[in-house]
């Protein structure tokens, strides 16, 4: 089987490169790796003879600029190089790969892009300490300008490899090549929409020097949770595959739970029953079929309905409403020990109140899926779990203050445990801004904890699988079309 994709902060790799040198391979030779891989697929954005201007940055960024510059000059392309700031300012590796240029070394600033057929940006890379300013502004701005394709080095530069924010002004790349694995900022938004597609070249730093360096983030792919995917056996029964309970809310507000009902029933929870308000009853029963139904009032409503242990995950949130009565359904919830999906009103009603939330979910599988909105209004008053400028940092704080699962919702979903696991997102699609399709997600999620998927296997399951619905319907979609989309996709997961 494929081993999941890991992925790599700027400091874990530059671990990594230590470990790797340590190891015996001198920096200087995995330099020049890099540079040839940068060569490498220049030449695939290139036509033979043509003209290419590389702009180095005063950091190893600009060394593998320097390198990848004298190898395309000996493949028979015009090179010309522009440097930021001095070359006496160059240092360790970047120095000695200089010394291979026999070129000119230009200023960037004199550097004319439009008479480029390729320009590559080796700038800055994982070494990006602070915002753009000045001639390191100017460059960028004026490669955008040109409209010619860009290759990046590493990443886009004045992209914060980390976060994936724009440090105040970024190189909008054709292409990226990186080196080993991907960064955070390949991934995350806003950084992986000025990438391109991005090429990871092998660079010689080994599988077990990664693991050991990072290893606790990855992308989410299958690879990360197929092997926890339930597979029902000849003899299962329906009671075998779990019994998620959805609450509702009031008769105006009904539909929200019925979607997360339905995708339960369609990840293949073996019942799922929905718990309705008294007067939302009639609602609910008008459009319910393969799904049960139960008049439950409230907190005691569904302290009593949690007497029968058959229901092993709830789903508590969607149109409950913003008030105490949805914190005390939590609260029961949460001392029920089951299987717990938490989503909207039930995360806003605790706006202001995180500090109750502090450990709460230590004791049961339980997953958190607010959006920014939620997280931030619900966080509000903790600047360490809403101000890291990486989101994989506060996701996985608040995880770890929770003790619950943490999705971060959006169009870079991230995904944290509680023991500092992380996984971001990457296949879905904007048509899944529609209304209901948080609803759906947490029903996915919640099914697959009753079949026993645990909470991140099931988190990070869930969010692929609603994405990869989505992105297979693409315009038009509505969120009731989702859960009616899982199958298809589980076939192609179970296959
Ligand atoms: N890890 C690996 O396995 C391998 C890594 N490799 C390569 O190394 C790259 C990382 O190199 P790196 O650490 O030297 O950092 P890099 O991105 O060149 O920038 C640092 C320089 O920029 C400067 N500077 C920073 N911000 C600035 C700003 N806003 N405006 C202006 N200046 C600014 C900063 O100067 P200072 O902050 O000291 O003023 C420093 O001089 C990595 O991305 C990859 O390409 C490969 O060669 C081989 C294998
Ligand atoms: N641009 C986007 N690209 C990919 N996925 C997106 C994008 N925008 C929203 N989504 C996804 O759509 C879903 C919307 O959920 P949510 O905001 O809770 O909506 P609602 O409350 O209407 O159900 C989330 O799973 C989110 O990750
Ligand atoms: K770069």
């Amino acid at each position: 089987m494929t081993a999941p994709e890991l992925v790599l902060t700027s400091s874990e790799m530059r671990q990594a490169d230590r470990a790797t040198i340590e190891n015996g391979i001198p920096g200087i030779e995995l330099m020049r790796r890099a540079g040839r891989a940068v060569a490498d697929s220049a030449e695939k954005l290139a036509a033979p003879g043509d003209r290419i201007i590389v702009a180095a940055g005063p950091g190893q960024n600009g060394g593998d600029g320097f390198i990848a510059a004298a190898l395309l000059f000996d493949r028979g392309y015009q090179v010309s190089l522009g440097l930021l700031g001095t070359p006496d300012r160059l240092a360790g590796d970047a120095a000695e790969a200089a010394k291979g240029w026999y070129g000119k070394v230009e200023r960037v600033e004199d550097l004319s892009f439009h008479g480029a057929d390729l320009i590559i940006d080796a700038l800055f890379g994982t070494g990006l300490a602070r915002d753009l300013e000045g001639a390191a502004r100017l460059a960028v701005e004026r490669m955008n300008a040109s409209g010619r394709p860009i290759l990046a080095v590493d990443l886009p530069s004045g992209i914060d490899g980390d976060s994936g924010a724009v440090r105040g002004v970024a190189v909008k790349a054709t292409r990226t090549v990186t080196f080993a694995v991907r960064k955070p900022c390949h991934l995350l938004m806003p950084g992986r929409a000025y990438c391109g597609p991005v090429e990871v070249a092998d660079i010689g730093i080994g599988g077990d020097t990664l693991e050991a360096k990072g290893g606790t983030l990855f992308a989410n792919h299958a690879t990360l949770w197929t092997h926890a995917l339930p597979r029902p056996g000849l003899s299962s029964h329906k009671y075998e595959r779990g019994h998620t309970l959805v609450a509702s809310g009031g008769a105006t507000r009904t539909g929200a739970a019925r979607l997360a009902a339905r995708a339960a029933l369609r990840i293949g929870s073996g019942l799922v029953t929905v718990a309705s308000p008294p007067e939302a009853l009639g609602v609910n029963a008008a459009h319910l079929t393969a799904i049960m139904l139960r008049g439950c009032d409230g907190p005691e409503g569904l302290n009593t309905m949690l007497q029968d242990q058959r229901f092993n995950s709830l789903v508590l949130g969607p149109a409950l409403g913003i008030h105490a009565g949805t914190r005390a359904m939590v609260a029961v919830a949460v001392h029920a020990r089951r299987s717990l999906v938490l989503d909207a009103d039930a995360l806003t009603s605790f706006e202001g109140l995180a500090t109750e939330l502090h450990g709460a979910f230590r004791h049961a599988p339980s997953v958190l899926t607010p959006h920014d909105g939620e997280f931030n209004r619900l966080f509000k008053g903790h600047p360490d779990l809403v101000d890291p400028a990486s989101k994989i940092e506060r996701v996985r704080r608040a995880a770890a203050y929770t003790g619950a699962v943490v999705v971060l919702k959006g169009a870079d979903t991230v995904i944290a445990a509680p023991d500092g696991r992380a996984a971001i997102n990457e296949n879905g699609t904007p048509y899944l801004a529609t209304a209901g399709s948080g609803d759906t997600l947490c029903g996915l999620i919640a099914g697959l904890m009753a079949q026993g998927v645990p909470a991140f296997e099931a988190a990070c399951a869930g969010v692929w699988i609603h994405a990869e619905a989505g992105a297979s319907f693409g315009p038009g979609l509505i969120a009731e079309d989702l859960a009616e989309l899982v199958p298809g996709v589980l076939r192609d997961l179970l296959r």
